[in-house]
């Protein structure tokens, strides 16, 4: 389970979108534009280039999802291959303009709101209270032209403090999403920064207006289906409810907020004064610049020389998400341990694999849906399905942008139709992992135990750059050092390390400072 904090220190306000978010009416609206664009294309004569099939949830998300009513006639009919004119607020209802068929979708919405009852989602309301509590200010923020009219209905009116819909937009002229304006707007009334208010979404061009329009913290809200689609157009973490956000003072900081640990280093070295070190370091990213073929990937020389200077001095782990022969054979260093797979593999300095069964039982769902991922990724250029003991990662690096949604969709489909599997992502890749308990972070603290390394007087050192490194760096932020290697594909996102660095060249230049204290170069 995904959750996430809305931290009072950084975050002053929280502007929420409503149809899906505070309201259960994102599917009374998509029910609309069904009925709305069958029966239109159901009734046009067809034209060379049209295209009549029914609309589907996939248009649903991508051409109208959020957006105010008129760009969603057009943006839908236009990748139909109909263009129609805008039109004016004047047109009659059911005219072929913008203007004309929004007004037949907003007949369609009134007459299923009518009979709706139960309007309000139940964890809405705790969190506003919550948030109140806090002193934090709320805002909803709508293309809904019915926005008052729902909130009435739904009895969430009080709930906010300001309101910035899809009428007053119409009078200021502001455009709708995925154009920030109305999230400006909105923090302009509230009386806040963009930088330091939160935006709680469900559709894509909500999230991509308030990464746009530089937000703080962009929440996605997947109440039902994959959280990719929100992940991918730019929120910093996708819940699947709201009762999966707290309130409280975080320690989680902004990459662009955590200190160089090269210009910190003295710091470090009175962090780690009498104690004994452990370095666990991830591979991909951190000792190993990424590259487009996974295959290609080999420990740079400053990389090797200096872990060969360490493991002299001080016990060293690779926690890879490779498979545990694969990272095993890239580091080819004697006197590591390792472990593969996100930790659910695990070796000693030995050959041996260390026997730790927690995914053992998601075998075979593992093998089925590495059979159903090939099968069906096999016509994308640039897909790669690569199955390693206990994850199945799918590549998209080298997918034409127009079918990377296709390719996590995919994914993300396949497996959620296995129990025992769940879905993580990495940079330019997705992932099918055993649904268990165990991470990188569990893993790490079960390795500290079997190194013998579990006492006050251990600090653990974990360096890594991805999502699924996080789990490691927050398991060790009260006892450890964290340190992230940066990279531009993660821009600003969150993260729990205590310490950062550019490149995984700039953390070989840091790991032979310590090889330099530990006495060994
Ligand atoms: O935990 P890590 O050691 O960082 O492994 C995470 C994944 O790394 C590899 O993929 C990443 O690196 C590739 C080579 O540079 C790059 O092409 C890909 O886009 C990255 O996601 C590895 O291939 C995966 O199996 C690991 O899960």
């Amino acid at each position: 389970m995904v959750t996430t904090n809305i931290d009072p220190c950084r975050h002053r306000a929280v502007l929420f979108d409503m149809d899906g978010v505070i309201t259960d009416t994102a599917s009374v609206h998509a029910a609309a534009w069904k009925r709305l664009f069958d029966r239109y294309l159901a009734d046009r004569p067809r034209m060379p280039g049209e295209d009549h099939r029914p609309f589907s949830a996939a248009d649903y998300t991508r051409y109208v999802e959020g957006k105010p009513r008129v760009d969603g006639v057009l943006d839908f009919l236009g990748s139909r291959g109909i263009a129609l004119p805008h039109g004016s607020a004047d047109d009659d209802i059911g005219l072929e303009t913008g203007h004309g068929l929004g007004k037949l979708k907003d007949r369609y919405f009134r007459d299923a709101l009518a009979s709706a009852s139960t309007l309000l989602f139940g964890d809405a309301v705790p969190l506003i209270d919550s948030l109140r509590r806090h002193g934090i200010r709320t805002a909803v923020t709508s293309a809904s032209h019915n926005c008052a009219r729902v909130l009435e209905q739904a009895g969430a009116a009080q709930l906010f403090d300001v309101r910035v819909d899809g009428v007053l937009a119409d009078e200021l002229g502001l455009p709708g999403k995925p154009e920030p304006a109305v999230f400006l707007e909105a923090a302009r009334r509230l009386d806040t920064q963009a930088s330091a208010s939160v935006v709680v979404e469900d559709a894509q061009a909500g999230v991509q207006a308030a990464r746009i329009g530089g937000f703080g913290l962009v929440i996605g809200v997947a109440r039902t289906g994959p959280p990719s689609r929100l992940l991918e157009a730019g929120a910093d973490v996708v819940v699947s409810a709201l009762s999966d956000v707290s309130v409280s003072e975080s320690i989680e900081r902004r990459l662009s907020e955590v200190p160089d640990g090269l210009d910190r280093w003295n710091d470090i070295v009175d962090r780690l004064q009498g104690r004994r070190i452990v370095l666990l370091l991830d591979f991909d990213g951190t000792l190993a610049p990424i590259r487009n073929d996974p295959t290609k990937v080999a420990m740079p020389l400053k990389a090797r020389q200096v872990l060969q200077q360490l493991v002299r001095t001080c016990p060293v782990a690779i926690l890879s998400g490779r498979d545990l022969q694969d990272v095993r054979l890239r580091v080819r260093i004697d006197g590591l341990w390792y472990a593969g797979s996100h930790g659910f593999e695990l070796a000693g300095p030995g050959d041996e694999p260390i026997t730790q069964e927690a995914g053992d039982s998601a075998l075979p769902d593992l093998d089925d849906a590495e059979r159903l991922l090939s099968s069906e990724l096999e016509p994308v250029p640039g897909a790669r399905v690569d199955r390693k003991r206990f994850a199945l990662a799918v590549h998209y690096r080298n997918v034409r942008p127009d079918d990377v949604d296709h390719v996590i969709s995919t994914v993300d489909r396949i497996g959620d139709s296995f129990p025992a599997l769940r879905t993580t992502h990495g940079r330019r890749v997705v992932e099918l992992l055993p649904d268990i308990d165990w991470n990188k972070g569990r893993a790490l603290r079960w390795l500290l135990d079997r190194m013998g390394f579990s006492g006050a007087d251990v600090v653990p050192v974990f360096a890594g750059d991805d999502y699924t490194d996080e789990d490691a760096l927050r398991e060790i932020h009260d006892d450890g050092i964290g340190i992230v290697v940066r990279s531009v594909e993660h821009g600003d996102r969150l993260t729990w390390a205590h310490y950062s660095v550019d490149n995984p060249r700039a953390l070989s230049a840091l790991l032979a400072r310590f090889a330099s204290l530990l006495g060994t170069a």
